[in-house]
């Protein structure tokens, strides 16, 4: 019995999916089948946003008879799952590639459109040419697209600057939207996501080990900045794996997380570069090897898929069940960006599942836990457990996975989405099934 105050109280719920309840900072195999899920549950969260308490509804309630909340959600017939998080996104740019769609759609692949001047290229041109507020509020839309779709936590790069200043202009747009919205962030550094024209790949790697990285350093540590994650897209015409490493470890040794573009379109060995520097995460991996596969599981190193991309760009998708079935950690990601224009997580499960061959469990885990783990946030995010952060997706339906089931169907099923305690979203225009 306590009789203290608490910010918030969901009740009644049909289901409250946890996701995990013995503090695991992710799941693999068998654990991402079995997700823990409490029927008829309720759950807690503090003034401190932090959850304080998740189980059966009648135990919340004589265990906190007495207590005052600020407010009480009661959330008969419908079922909360964790606050989703987004692996891996560019949301900071100007200028849409919906012309571009048309050529992939007429036949041209994804490196012609680059090579051609196009793809990462436009981009960088129309980014570099806008100013900070125009990028901010692009940023910022996007990012409350991302919230309505039950996006709680996302991966936001920088890489369409290629030159010290504007990839510190993306970076500080990121930190703004840090500081402007409920929504979480982890920054990544992609300043190696193409090389800029005039340069060759060994001057672009030059420039950013000897002149971008310190400046970055420089801003970190005054605290202008706050950078989580280093990225490099290792392509083919890209940068190669030599270049890649070089990049990877001068980011690890200022104290950033490994994360980045690997396998994407050829089989670059990446994979086995990140279990070597003891990479957090590689996204994509529609090459990666049997090989690469079994260094990821050996060094925990997590595969970020983006069935997106796939599917865009009509590739075959990343080989999900082989590098689950080998007990790596797979995440998802949106993949947002003028290439893949997607905003919703729970689209995303749905291709997982229906492209990739995961299942509902596995979408939904590797979209929350494993998508944390990835960030280096899985000891606050991803999970309905005690001290965690309380992040919350309330549904209008009564099991779950209608989320990932009714493709597209978010808009109508969302009914609040929560963070740290606060509405962050309301919907009063959800339908019934
Ligand atoms: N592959 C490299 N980067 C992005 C695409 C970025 C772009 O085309 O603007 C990706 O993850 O899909
Ligand atoms: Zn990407």
């Amino acid at each position: 019995m306590s009789a203290s105050s608490f910010k918030l109280l969901v009740k009644n719920a049909t289901q409250v999916v946890l996701v995990c309840r013995n503090g695991e900072k992710y799941l693999t195999r068998d654990g991402m089948q079995t997700l823990a899920v409490v029927e008829n549950g309720s759950v807690l969260i503090g003034h401190d946003g932090l959850i304080k308490a998740v189980g059966p509804s009648d135990i919340i309630e004589s265990q906190f008879k007495g207590a005052k909340f600020d407010n009480v959600l009661d959330a008969s017939g419908m079922c909360v799952i964790p606050g989703l998080v987004d692996a891996h996104t560019h949301p900071v740019w100007a200028g849409d590639r919906v012309h571009e769609f048309a050529m992939k759609l007429a036949g041209a692949t994804y490196m012609e459109v680059h090579e051609a001047g196009g793809g990462i290229h436009f981009t960088v041109a129309h980014t570099r040419s806008a100013t900070e507020r125009q990028l901010l509020d692009g940023l910022q839309s996007r990012l409350e697209r991302m919230m309505r779709a039950g996006t709680t936590l996302v991966e936001c790069k920088s890489g369409y600057g290629l030159e010290l200043d504007t990839e510190l202009k993306m970076l500080r747009v990121i930190n703004s939207a840090r500081n402007s919205l409920p929504i979480g962030i982890s920054a990544t550094y992609c300043g190696a996501h193409a090389v800029p024209k005039g340069k060759t790949m060994e001057e672009a790697t030059q420039d950013i080990v000897a002149q971008q990285l310190p400046k970055i350093k420089m801003q970190i540590a005054s605290g202008e900045l706050q950078v989580d994650n280093i990225d490099v897209f290792c392509e083919k015409g890209v940068f190669d794996l030599n270049s890649t490493r070089c990049i990877l470890k001068a980011g690890k040794d200022m104290g950033l997380n490994i994360n980045f573009h690997g396998d994407e379109l050829h089989p670059m060995n990446s994979a086995h570069l990140g279990a070597e520097l003891g990479a957090l995460a590689i996204s994509h991996l529609e090459e990666v090897t049997d090989d690469g596969i079994a260094a990821m599981a050996k060094a925990k190193t997590s595969a970020v898929l983006l069935p997106t991309t796939a599917y865009i760009l009509r590739l075959s998708p990343p080989r999900a069940r082989d590098m689950l079935d080998a007990g790596v950690i797979v995440g998802l990601g949106s993949d947002f960006n003028p290439n893949a224009y997607c905003c919703s997580m729970p689209m995303v499960m749905h291709l997982a599942c229906v492209l990739m061959k995961m299942s509902m469990p596995e979408a939904l885990a590797a979209s929350t836990i494993n998508a944390a783990y990835a960030l280096n946030r899985s000891h606050t995010h991803g999970s309905l457990e005690i001290g965690k952060q309380g992040d919350l997706v309330i549904i209008n339906a009564p099991r779950w996975e209608h989320l990932v089931y009714q493709f597209g169907g978010h808009q109508e099923l969302i009914r609040f989405v929560i963070i740290k305690g606060e509405i962050v979203y309301e919907n009063d225009k959800v339908l019934n099934l």
